[in-house]
């Protein structure tokens, strides 16, 4: 599934009208009859339903809406929001069409609403992806008026009012109960601030050709299709070192279990042979719970794993590199060192992030692919920005960092994007609030090592871990815990779950 902005998804529009030759008023009555169809499914004709039309396509959307269902005897009223000089285009015609059917229409005086109070169903097709600015007056009013509402606010393709692309904060927007998105979803679907408006949101296709979203955007949803299409499989003759050796580097006396829940994960997921390289306190401290890792000594101060030993990091398909190390100075070095001398891909996630941060530009030199892992608080770190700021543009900030130094990005949230060195960008839907638990990280960077290491794509081997990831906890939080309880040793022994499902 794709997702836009607002001038992709212009220019998808474009290209299907003007290279294939499909008419506006075609997929407009593509748009508003697929609409109609998901409404219809969850209302009755018992209800009283005020579609709300504005000048563009949006509201001409809601013409076609309003005339489908009053056709099968719903029972429909259009409150025109803007006077009759501003409907234009493909909107005219298709309102032109509604009244020539005898549907019963009115014009919003901005004066009291009614219509809106008397609704029992209120159909948002005032704006879709050509607002501009924030909302102006009597819109503004008429939004807060239904926002103060408790009736099912159902909007088309985008809540009004709410911006399609990142990076706006100010707006004003309906705030609706569902939202039937045309075409493809909007990056306004997937950041924290925006999403909620769109409610329980649903994808409608318009016969939009896959070519013009081919050409106009590298943005999609990973999805379990994506996932079973690439899933790596097991053959008979296999051994052990047909699915990687992974070397995991990490831990510290203060922090043992992130690297146990690296290896463990890792192994779960699939991994061949896994070694764990830390002090000798956090592999006795580890082993037992993890027998079937390997382990290397490092050298240590004060707990702290060192340089000193020099890690052989020559022998291994992959290698994630961070986790629980903590931030001493002479941990950077080990990390420099690995960083620059090892020929394999390698993750690095949680401390490992920190130390890399004043090396940033080293990674660009290295031969293999270089993963990392922030939630926004270490992207913030690793830009030197505000978290708020990453926040609201996550999709700019992370295509942008990837390109910059040649790295795939896991940039993990309520929506994780992935983000190639090419700025390749894939969404990952599954996972719930259980996952917000210290560990869950240290688990994804397990998976991820174990998949990268089955040598297939790395871009897709990637999403198919975050998929994995969050899709033991969504299997767990509807079997077993709730979000309260979900730990991150949970999600480990729930892979197998999900591997029942894909493979
Ligand atoms: N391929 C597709 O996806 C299709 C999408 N369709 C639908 O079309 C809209 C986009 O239509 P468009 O005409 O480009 O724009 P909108 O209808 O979303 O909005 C334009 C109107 O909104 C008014 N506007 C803009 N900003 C504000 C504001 N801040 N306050 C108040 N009013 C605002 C604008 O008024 P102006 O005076 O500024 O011109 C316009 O009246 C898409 O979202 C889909 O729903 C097609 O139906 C099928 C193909
Ligand atoms: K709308």
């Amino acid at each position: 599934m794709f997702i836009v902005t607002a001038k992709e998804m212009y220019d998808i529009d474009k290209f299907a009208m003007q290279e294939i030759g499909l008419d506006g008023k075609l997929l407009m009555e593509n748009a508003g009859r697929a609409v109609a169809e998901k409404i219809t499914a969850m209302s009755s004709k018992q209800e009283k339903i005020c579609v709300l039309a504005g000048a563009g396509n949006n509201g001409g959307d809601g013409f076609v809406i309003a005339r489908t269902m009053m056709d099968q005897g719903y029972h429909i009223h259009v409150l025109q929001v803007v006077p009759d000089s501003k409907i234009r285009g493909d909107a005219s015609f298709h309102k032109r069409i509604y009244e020539n059917c005898g549907g019963s229409l009115s014009l919003f005086d901005g004066i009291d609403g009614t219509e809106v109070l008397d609704a029992d169903i209120i159909i948002d097709a005032m704006i879709g992806i050509g607002v501009k600015g924030e909302l102006r007056e009597p819109l503004l009013s008429l939004v807060s008026l239904i926002n103060q509402q408790t009736k099912k606010v159902i909007s088309v393709d985008v809540p009004s009012g709410l911006p399609a692309d990142e990076g706006t904060v100010e707006f004003s927007a309906v705030e609706a109960t569902y939202t039937f998105i045309i075409g493809a979803p909007k990056i306004s679907a997937f950041l924290n601030h925006t999403s909620p408006y769109y409610g329980t949101w649903e994808l409608v296709s318009i016969g939009l050709p896959k070519k013009a979203f081919q050409l106009s955007t590298s943005k999609s949803i990973w999805n379990e299709t994506n996932v079973r299409d690439c899933f790596p499989g097991r053959k008979p003759d296999d051994h052990k070192g047909t699915h990687g050796k992974g070397l995991v580097i990490g831990g510290c006396t203060e922090m043992p279990g992130a690297l146990s829940m690296t290896l463990k994960a890792a192994l779960r997921a699939g991994a061949g042979l896994i070694t764990g390289a830390t002090s000798e306190h956090v592999i006795n401290r580890i082993a037992s719970t993890n027998v079937e890792a390997t382990y290397a000594v490092l050298s240590t101060t004060d707990g702290f794993i060192n340089n000193d030993s020099k890690v052989n990091v020559q022998d291994y398909d992959a290698i994630a590199l961070g986790m629980g190390m903590g931030r001493k100075a002479f941990t950077s070095e080990l990390v420099r060192d690995v960083v620059s001398e090892a020929n394999c891909p390698i993750i690095i996630d949680g401390d490992g992030l920190h130390h890399i941060q004043p090396y940033l530009t080293s990674l660009k030199r290295r031969k293999s692919p270089t993963i990392m892992t922030p939630h926004p608080r270490e992207m913030a770190m690793l830009l030197g920005a505000n978290v708020n700021e990453i926040l609201v543009e996550p999709f700019r900030y992370a295509s942008e960092f990837a390109r910059k130094f040649d790295v795939y990005l896991v940039l993990k949230g309520m929506y994780s994007i992935i983000t190639s060195p090419e700025g390749k960008q894939s969404v990952n839907m599954t996972g719930n609030p259980g996952l917000a638990k210290g560990g869950s990280g240290d688990v994804l960077t397990g998976i991820i090592l174990a998949m990268i290491m089955q040598r297939q794509d790395m871009f897709d081997a990637i999403c198919n871990a975050c998929y994995v990831h969050g899709k033991s906890a969504d299997l767990l939080i509807k079997h077993q815990h709730s979000h309260h309880d979900l730990l991150a040793s949970d999600v480990i022994d729930g892979i197998a779950n999900v591997y029942r499902t894909i493979s």
